[in-house]
C-alpha cells in the first residue's frame, strides 16, 4: 500500500509497528446472512465479534476474532492514538486487495473523565479491533477477508490455519438453517435512579436559566433481568426486526455485548466526501396519518425543539467548516420518521481538506449538542456533576474506518449493554431553558421503546 494514501501531514513518528507485517487475503463468496456468519463464530470467537450495518442497508460488516486490538489509554489523546496507530499499522500492509479494505471497528466511551463506577467493566476508553475474519457485504456482493498481523516473517502455517477456519465459518453460515430466535423472557424491569434523573433536569434547567450553559443532554438507564442469558446474535436479530430503518451495531468485549439500532450518524467519509446528520428534537408518531402529520408539523414549528436542534446544526457546521470545503447545510430541518418517534433532521456535507481525516472529525464532533450540550466543555462537566451514572459507550461514537481512511461512525443511542442475564438500556434528551422534567421523562420512554421491544421488556399496555 502506498503510505501517501494517508495524510502526509501525520507528523507523529510512530515506529511501534515497523516490525509487524499485516497480511490480508480476500475471497468473494456467495451471499450469506450476515447474522448467520456472526452466529458461526459463537464458539471459537465469542467475546471478539463485531457487527455493523448502515442505515441504508448497502454496507454490512461482520468481524470475528481479533487480528489486532487497539485500546487507547490516554483520556485526552485517545482519538489521536487510534488514528496514528491505525495509520502506522496500515503502512505494514503487505499486499493490497482491490475490492475490500481491512477494517478497524470499535468505539469510544462517552466521557473518559467520568469516574463514576459502572457496569462497563470490559470496555476501555477506546476499544478497536481489526477482525481476524471479516465479512463485507456491499453492492450485492459478499467478501470474506483474513487478516494476520504478526512479527513473524515466516507465517505460512499460521495463514493455512486461518484459511481452514475461514472456510469452516463460511460453510457454517451458508448451510445453517435460519434460526428462529425467541423473544427473551424478562423477569424484572427497573428504572435506575429515576428521582435523581428528574432532579438533575430541574437543576440543569436552573443552570441554563442562569446562563451558565445553553443546552445539556441528560439521560437515564433502565435495567432488565432475564430468565436466562441472552446471546449476542439473538439480541442483534431482535434489534434488526424491531428497528430495521436504523444503523445496527454490535461490539463484544468478553462476556459483555454493546448493541443498538440508532438512527443517528455522527459522520461518514467516502472518497473524502464527509457527511454528518444533525438529529435532535423529538415527538412521538401518531396513530393515524392525520395525527402523525399534525405531530410532525407541531415538531417543525415548536420553539423548544427547534432550539434543541439548532445548537446541533451550528456546532456540526462549525466543525465541518474547520475540516472541509464546500460545506452545505440546509436552512431548515426536515422530519426523520422512524417507527416510534419523529426527529428534526438536517444533513451536513463537505469535502475534506487535505490533512483532515475521518477520525479528526469524530474527535471534534463528539459529543455534538445532541448528546452533550452547548458549550461542549460546560455541558460535559454538568453531565459529570448531575447525571448520577456513567454512560459507558452509550451516546458515544461507534463505527469503522478502513485502510484508505473511508468509514462511518454512528452515535450509539437507542442502545443497550448486555451483561449475561441483565441488560442496561439508555435514553436521554436535550435540556434547554424551557424543558420540564415530566415531558423529558416521557420522551425517554419513547426512545427506550425500540430496545425494550427488542428485549421483550415492554409492558403489556405498551406497543
Ligand atoms: C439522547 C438521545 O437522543 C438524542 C437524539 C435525538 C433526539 C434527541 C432529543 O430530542 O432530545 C436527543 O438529543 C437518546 O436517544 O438517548
Ligand atoms: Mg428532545
Amino acid at each position: 500500500m502506498n503510505p501517501q494514501q494517508y495524510s502526509s501531514t501525520n507528523k507523529i513518528a510512530d515506529t511501534r509497528y515497523l516490525k509487524y507485517q499485516f497480511y490480508t487475503e480476500t475471497i468473494e463468496v456467495s451471499r450469506m446472512s450476515a447474522l448467520a456468519f456472526f452466529e458461526a463464530g459463537e464458539k471459537q470467537h465469542k467475546g471478539k465479534r463485531m457487527f455493523w450495518q448502515n442505515r441504508e442497508k448497502t454496507f454490512t460488516m461482520v468481524g470475528l476474532g481479533h487480528a489486532h486490538i487497539l485500546e487507547a489509554l490516554n483520556p485526552h489523546g485517545r482519538f489521536e492514538e487510534v488514528k496514528s496507530e491505525w495509520q502506522s499499522l496500515c503502512r505494514q500492509i503487505v499486499n493490497e486487495e482491490p475490492d475490500v479494505q481491512p477494517i478497524l471497528f470499535g468505539g469510544f466511551s462517552f466521557d473518559p473523565l467520568n469516574k463514576t463506577q459502572s457496569v462497563w467493566t470490559n470496555f476501555p476508553q477506546a476499544y478497536f479491533a481489526v477482525p481476524a475474519f471479516q465479512l463485507v457485504i456491499k453492492d450485492d456482493r459478499a467478501y470474506v477477508s483474513i487478516h494476520l498481523v504478526t512479527k513473524k516473517t515466516e507465517s505460512f502455517n499460521d495463514f493455512e490455519a486461518l484459511r481452514k477456519e475461514r472456510d469452516r465459518l463460511i460453510h457454517a453460515a451458508q448451510v445453517s438453517e435460519l434460526k428462529k430466535y425467541e423473544k427473551p423472557l424478562v423477569t424484572k424491569r427497573t428504572e435506575i435512579k429515576k428521582d435523581d434523573y428528574l432532579a438533575s433536569i430541574r437543576k440543569v434547567t436552573e443552570v441554563i436559566k442562569a446562563k451558565q450553559a445553553e443546552k445539556v443532554v441528560i439521560s437515564r438507564a433502565l435495567k432488565l433481568d432475564f430468565a436466562k442469558p441472552l446471546s449476542a446474535a439473538s439480541a442483534l436479530y431482535q434489534a434488526s426486526e424491531e428497528q430495521p430503518e436504523s444503523f445496527l451495531f454490535g461490539l463484544e468485549a468478553g462476556s459483555q455485548f454493546f448493541f443498538g439500532a440508532t438512527p443517528e450518524r455522527l459522520v461518514k467519509v467516502k472518497d473524502r466526501q464527509a457527511l454528518s446528520t444533525c438529529l435532535a428534537g423529538s415527538i412521538p408518531r401518531g396513530r393515524t396519518v392525520e395525527r402523525d402529520t399534525q405531530l410532525g408539523e407541531e415538531l417543525l414549528s415548536d420553539k423548544k425543539n427547534r432550539s434543541e436542534h439548532q445548537y446541533v446544526v451550528s456546532m456540526i457546521s462549525k466543525v465541518f467548516g474547520a475540516h472541509s470545503t464546500h460545506v452545505s447545510v440546509p436552512k431548515t430541518p426536515k422530519l426523520m420518521k422512524i417507527r416510534d418517534i419523529q426527529h428534526l433532521y438536517t444533513p451536513v456535507e463537505g469535502e475534506l481538506m487535505p490533512g483532515s481525516t475521518l477520525l479528526d472529525l469524530v474527535r471534534d464532533l463528539h459529543p455534538t449538542p445532541a448528546l452533550g450540550g452547548e458549550p461542549k466543555q460546560e455541558a460535559l462537566s454538568l453531565i459529570r456533576q448531575y447525571e448520577t451514572m456513567n454512560r459507558g459507550y452509550y451516546a458515544a461514537p461507534v463505527g469503522w474506518i478502513d485502510a484508505k481512511g473511508n468509514g462511518e461512525f454512528a452515535v450509539a443511542i437507542r442502545s443497550a449493554l448486555l451483561n449475561e442475564t441483565e441488560a442496561y438500556l439508555y435514553a436521554g434528551g436535550g435540556i434547554v431553558e424551557d424543558s420540564t422534567p415530566e415531558a423529558e421523562y416521557d420522551e425517554t420512554w419513547v426512545k427506550f421503546r425500540p430496545m425494550l421491544r427488542a428485549l421483550g421488556g415492554q409492558l403489556s399496555d405498551e406497543s
